[in-house]
């Protein structure tokens, strides 16, 4: 069966570091979704994202579209084919509205793994770490959908597996457990 590992939780729980280790361990396909978010430092049109402008993404066919901290965000079924042609598992970094959507729309074939930290406060350092703009930090963690994806919503709880991030040796561990299991 062809199974798509969406990975959510809030800005700085880890979603891209563990997109990036299954890409590079694993090598699971990463499913790239469209942003009009302007490129951070190093990221790459058509790898981490395609940056796309207004009038380009309201052109875009998506199978579903989210509004995170002011930008758009949003993801095709051709995007999810294209990575599926690769191989029968692969990966998409969503918001937590976003895994809502792909779990009601996929079933089983969307498997939903949450990442969380014990302490909310460490995400912050985390981001500053990241060298993520200040103005831009502040902004994002006052943003609606930033405190909204600290919790697991309602119709994804006990639908998804839930990692903890706060020891990344422990998180590649469980990883590795879950992509085993899926490969069997
Ligand atoms: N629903 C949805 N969310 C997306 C999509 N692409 C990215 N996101 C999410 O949008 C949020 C903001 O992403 P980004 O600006 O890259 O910030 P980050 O969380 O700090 O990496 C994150 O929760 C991403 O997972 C998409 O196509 N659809
Ligand atoms: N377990 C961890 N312990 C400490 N730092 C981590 C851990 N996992 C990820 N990070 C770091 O936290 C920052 C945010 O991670 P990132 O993957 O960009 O989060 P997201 O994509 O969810 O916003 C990055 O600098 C990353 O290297």
């Amino acid at each position: 069966m062809k199974r798509v590992l969406v990975i959510t939780g809030a800005t700085g729980s880890g979603k891209t570091t563990v997109s990036k280790y299954l890409q590079s361990k694993h090598h699971l396909p990463k499913v790239i979704t469209h942003t009009t978010r302007k490129p951070r430092e190093g990221e790459a049109d058509g790898f981490d994202y395609y940056f796309e402008t207004h009038e380009s993404m309201r052109k875009l066919t998506l199978l579903e579209q989210v509004t995170y901290d002011f930008n758009q965000y949003g993801s095709s079924m051709e995007g999810l084919d294209q990575a599926w042609e690769k191989a029968d598992l692969v990966t998409i970094v969503l918001d937590s509205k976003g895994a809502t959507t792909y779990k009601e729309v996929l079933g089983d074939q969307a498997v939903v793994i949450f990442l969380t930290v014990s302490e909310p406060d460490a995400l912050k350092e985390r981001l500053a770490n990241r060298g993520d703009e200040k103005i831009a930090l502040i902004q994002r963690i006052k943003s609606a959908e930033y405190h909204r994806d600290l919790k697991i919503p309602k119709q994804l709880d006990g639908q998804s597996k839930v990692i903890v991030n706060d020891n990344w040796n422990q998180t590649k561990q469980e990883l590795d457990r879950i992509v085993t299991e899926l490969k069997d």
